[in-house]
């Protein structure tokens, strides 16, 4: 064997030896590795402290102030609705809504009773969107929301009555930023969450839906246009007349609230009657240095559909929480042998690992995490994981989920505080927040730990004054309602 062969060869032995050595290192380590990772990632996670939190909140706060001085002054967008007052219960008749979200589609038939029967009926039917809808051209989105609008108002049955001669009328919850010129008018800032169809934007997304229906032969008339948060207002407070905030907490996050007409200094509308205006915040596009953004997050927004934007959210929402865990796992499979010598290959698909799937992971009590094992084995083919791994698994769901429920609480604190109700102590006015959103209503464990957060920030007086409440199905009928409060008829029947 020649020099150069003998070298060649020697080479190769020794970078056989060093990978040899690597495998042993990371499996005698792997354990400890990984926990050291995870003790590393839950340290960052819960940086801010409370103290941080409260910083948060404070510059929530002064977010939302900026916001509504000027617009383009704050990330928060403080987007005026056009809402000023929310129905108070007297509404009767026939309405309809749509509710499009980041996830889920709804379409509703209400019939209102007035004060005395308020929902006499209501029938609802939800359907996924399809993926490829997210993605495409703005005319197959609408197209398909009027086709299935059109189909739900084929089975509208006998009990469901409207006067002679009358129009059926709509409320649009519409899940994205607009900015609206009306009550039912406003064109599309931006896709946020998993939607990007390059047509739709700067477009009027009434204007878009009603075309739609024409073609689809829908006599309807689109009475509102509302974000969800504000439909979930308007049916949070339909039941309680204490709510004033409404917070969305499902595919994506936002928050919406009741401001004084006359700390809108942007606002140069005509002065509402009621001295009110709700405000939509789009609160998933704050940002602040106080947040706890890890690499994980970095390399998540780097490559999300839109990068630099919704910080917030992606650290919070339904859409993101799974898809974090997915690369901190992957980071400690590669790193740490976590699942053994060689790193999983379905762990490299994105957002292969869903929120409900570390949900199911993180909620699991059987002695030996058997949920954990099944969900690693079904959805990322790993096997024979230790019950060490499946906790090290679960630990990472945990540090996740409870930062995100925490900075979910700082920017509830935020908004009670721009309000003035965050000091509110016994006897006094109570504050009801209505939340809605699948994150909040299926994950108990973040819940339970925003609530706790938001005692804790708030303090036991002021806390006591505050109540936090599921206002599932909130957005599709405070929507109906809202269309009932701007019907055309009304003035006939007054
Ligand atoms: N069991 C669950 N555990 C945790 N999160 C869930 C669960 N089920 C749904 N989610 C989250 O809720 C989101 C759907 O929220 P929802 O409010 O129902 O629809 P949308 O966001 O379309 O308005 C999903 O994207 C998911 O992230
Ligand atoms: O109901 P979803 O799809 O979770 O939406 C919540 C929020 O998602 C955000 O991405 C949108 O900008 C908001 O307008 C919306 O309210």
């Amino acid at each position: 064997m020649g020099k150069a062969e003998g070298a060649a060869a020697a080479a190769a032995a020794a970078a056989v030896v060093a990978a040899a050595a690597a495998v042993v290192w990371r499996r005698r380590s792997g354990g400890w590795r990984a926990e050291e990772m995870a003790r590393e990632l839950e340290e960052r996670c819960a940086a801010p402290g409370m103290e941080g939190l409260r910083r948060i909140a404070g510059e929530m706060s002064a977010e939302m102030a900026a916001g509504l001085a000027e617009d383009g002054e704050s990330k928060v967008k403080m987007l005026v609705t056009f809402v000023d007052n929310l129905p108070a219960g007297s509404e009767k008749g026939l309405f309809y809504a749509l509710d499009l979200g980041g996830t889920n589609f709804r379409v509703l038939r209400l019939q209102l009773g007035g004060k005395e029967r308020h929902i006499v009926k209501q029938e609802s039917r939800e359907v996924s969107i399809p993926p490829h809808l997210m993605v495409g051209t703005s005319a197959e989105l609408f197209g398909f929301i009027a086709s299935e609008l059109a189909r739900f108002v084929d089975s509208e049955g006998g009990d469901f009555r409207l006067p002679e001669g009358r129009q059926r009328e709509l409320g649009f919850t519409f899940s994205f930023p607009v900015r609206q010129f009306s009550i039912a008018s406003g064109i599309l800032i931006k896709w946020t969450k998993g939607f990007s169809i390059e047509d739709g934007v700067g477009e009027d997304v009434v204007a878009e839906l009603t075309k739609a229906m024409e073609k689809q032969g829908v006599d309807m008339r689109v009475a509102v246009l509302v974000n969800d948060t504000v439909g979930t207002l308007a049916g949070g407070r339909y039941h309680d007349e204490d709510v004033a905030v409404a917070v969305i907490l499902g595919t994506g996050t936002n928050a919406a609230y009741v401001e004084k007409a006359h700390a809108i200094p942007k606002w140069n509308g005509l002065y509402p009657k009621s001295g009110n205006m709700v405000i939509n915040m789009e609160w998933g596009n704050f940002w602040s240095s106080d947040l706890p953004i890890t690499e994980y997050d970095q390399e998540l927004d780097a490559e999300s559909l839109n990068p630099g934007e919704q910080i917030f959210e992606k650290l919070i929402s339904g859409m993101y929480l799974g898809e974090i865990v997915r690369r901190v796992l992957l980071k400690m499979a590669k790193e740490a042998a976590l699942f053994g010598d060689t790193v999983p290959a379905k762990l490299k698909t994105p957002f292969i690992l869903r929120t409900p799937d570390i949900s199911a992971m993180h909620h699991d009590t059987t002695p030996d995490l058997k949920i954990v094992e099944k969900k690693l084995k079904e959805n990322l083919e790993i096997t024979n994981t230790s019950v060490k791994t499946r906790k090290l698994v679960v630990k990472v769901c945990d540090i996740i989920a409870k930062r995100a429920a925490r900075l979910a609480a700082a920017g509830i604190a935020g908004i009670l505080k721009k309000q003035g109700r965050d000091t509110r102590g016994d006897g006094e006015k109570r504050t009801a927040v209505a939340i809605d959103g699948g994150l909040f209503e299926h994950y108990k464990e973040f819940r339970e730990c925003l609530k706790s957060t938001l005692e804790e920030l708030l303090g036991e007086a002021a806390s006591r004054s505050v109540v936090v409440k599921l206002a599932n199905d909130g957005s599709g009928i405070g929507a109906a309602l809202l269309a009932a409060s701007h019907s055309q008829y009304n003035e006939l029947e007054e």
